[in-house]
């Protein structure tokens, strides 16, 4: 059995985030992957240097290419950055009716760069959390997204419910930016919360960390595996992508796709 996983989301030339982590990171779990692009970034480990995006009609072949003839097991949304695009990609999903469907809602790259215009985050909001399946925020977009801030343990699943409340199925709250030596990432799923807990690494090698965690949840998705599975997993995974960082470029190096065996 082949399981098929689509992205959509915006491309990075320098490989450690957007539609490249995530195919290296499909790929590394025996998951064929596909993409439609919906902007062209240029950008490398020491930040963003240019950010275009696709004219919607490219950004709807490119879904419909794939839809009419490579339907995905599972859809992962990455940079997404205007409200056409969303509007698009939200009427897309809806279209062909995928469900297990994962939102990344990418805001700012760690380097400082809007990936996400201001004016965009009622529409991600409104079209986008009641498709999500799963929703990835950080601390950072979970608290853009909720209005409210996220301090304590306590106000990130106060956040989750919110969240949930919103229309999302299951809630990953990524604790990557949490204060501390240990790291909490959070799932909820309206009833019940579960915790992952790490050291956190001290590396400057985190580029692309979001994008890899979340296209490794899609992954696991696409083969079937539950909401609870797939974060298992896709935490082992970025484990080892961070500890075993390839220390390439001069600025925030990527995550090491290939560290994580299945
Ligand atoms: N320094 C680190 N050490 C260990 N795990 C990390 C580190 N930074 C991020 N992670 C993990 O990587 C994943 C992505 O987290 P996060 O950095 O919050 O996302 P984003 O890249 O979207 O800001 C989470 O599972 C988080 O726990
Ligand atoms: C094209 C593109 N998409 C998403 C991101 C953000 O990726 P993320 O995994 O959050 O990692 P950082 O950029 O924050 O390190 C991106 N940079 N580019």
């Amino acid at each position: 059995m082949v399981y098929k996983a689509l992205t959509i989301a915006g491309s990075d030339s320098g490989g450690g985030a957007g539609i490249q982590a995530d195919l290296k990171t499909f790929h590394q779990f025996r998951v064929f992957g596909m993409s439609a692009i919906t902007a062209v970034t240029a950008q490398n480990t020491l930040g963003v240097q240019g950010v275009y995006p696709l004219p919607i009609e490219a950004i709807e072949k490119q879904i419909d290419s794939i839809a009419v003839d490579l339907p995905p097991d599972a859809v992962k949304t990455g940079m997404l950055f205007n409200e056409e695009i969303i509007e698009l990609v939200a009427r897309k999903i809806k279209q062909y009716g995928w469900v297990r469907v994962v939102v990344d809602p990418v805001m700012i790259a760690k380097g400082g760069a809007p990936l996400l215009k201001q004016e965009a985050v009622k529409a991600l909001q409104r079209h986008m959390l009641p498709l999500a399946y799963v929703l990835t925020p950080n601390i950072p977009e979970a608290e853009v997204l909720t209005n409210m801030r996220i301090e304590t343990l306590e106000q990130r699943k106060e956040a989750a419910k919110k969240l949930h409340d919103m229309g999302v199925q299951y809630v990953v709250m990524k604790g990557g930016h949490g204060k501390g030596d240990e790291l909490v990432d959070l799932l909820y799923d309206g009833e019940q919360f579960y915790e992952w807990t790490s050291q956190k690494i001290y590396t400057k090698h985190t580029h692309g960390t979001g994008c890899t965690f979340a296209a490794a949840i899609t992954a696991q998705l696409a083969k079937g595996k539950t909401a609870y599975e797939a974060v298992d997993i896709a935490k082992r995974f970025i484990q080892k992508a961070i500890e075993q960082t390839l220390q390439i470029g001069s600025g925030h190096g990527p995550t090491n796709h290939w560290a994580f065996h299945e």
